[in-house]
């Protein structure tokens, strides 16, 4: 059962393992998780994950893996056997890749962690799509994928708010993890489809990913207990 109240996942995107630490120092593991992504993973390894659980942060392991199936669900079997509390993979990897992860980790003895699917980055927006040569809308990709990911088993997803009325409509067992939170008044930085924390909450978000604002804030404790108060 986790210590962990709120549904905050804090992104530490920091080059070092000392300003990691040093943010996650300021966090409370009762009013938020943290999330690792590929920038401090790539300088710090899996040592990182434990120093941060030995802390009592559960951890999100956001490498947003991308590959075959057998090679994504060892990777997705690797960090499970870290202790991560939450995995992802990209959907467009495919049925049978999220099916294999699905297949990998139910076969794991002791606690599994929550296997997650990521539809379209928040940072994309329609334009960015076309690019790729996807020209849809971003809801309708996301449902797309979702579908897949519902098939597949996955335990959620990583989409965008803008998207979670949608999706529990059509899928409300999967668990929405929404990065793009942007507090009123903060940065947009690269990101596109946002939502505030409260918005994203009213919308049906499950979990809220938020880094910039409060991670790099001069007072990361007080960005995240103004959070904590704007969802209360
Ligand atoms: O679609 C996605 C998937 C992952 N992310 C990650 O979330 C955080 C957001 O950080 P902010 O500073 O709040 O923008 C970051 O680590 C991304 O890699 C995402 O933004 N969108």
């Amino acid at each position: 059962m986790s210590a962990c109240q709120t549904p905050i996942i804090v992104a530490l995107d920091f080059p070092t393992r000392e300003q990691a630490l040093a943010a996650a120092a300021q966090l409370d593991p009762a009013l938020c998780r943290v999330k690792v992504g590929k920038e401090l993973f790539t300088r710090c390894g899996p040592t990182i994950v434990e120093t941060l659980a030995s802390k009592g942060f559960e951890v999100f392991l956001d490498l947003k893996f991308h590959d075959i199936p057998n090679t994504t669900a060892m990777a997705v079997r690797a960090a499970a056997e870290m202790g991560v509390w939450m995995v992802n993979v990209h959907c467009s990897g495919g049925l049978r890749m999220m099916a294999a992860c699905r297949e990998t980790l139910d076969k794991l003895n002791g606690a599994k962690p929550l296997l997650i699917g990521v539809t379209v980055l928040t940072s994309m927006e329609q334009d960015d799509l076309a690019g790729i040569g996807l020209d849809v809308p971003p809801q309708e990709q996301v449902l797309r994928l979702a579908a897949l990911a519902a098939q597949a088993g996955m335990d959620g997803l990583v989409c965008s708010a803008q998207e979670a009325v949608a999706l529990k409509a059509a899928h409300p067992q999967l668990q929405l993890v929404t990065p793009g939170i942007r507090p009123a008044g903060s940065a947009q930085d690269d990101q596109r489809r946002i939502l505030t924390p409260r918005q994203a909450l009213d919308a049906g978000s499950d979990y809220l990913v938020i880094g910039r604002p409060i991670a790099q804030a001069a007072d990361p404790a007080k960005e995240l207990t103004a959070v904590v108060a704007e969802l209360a």
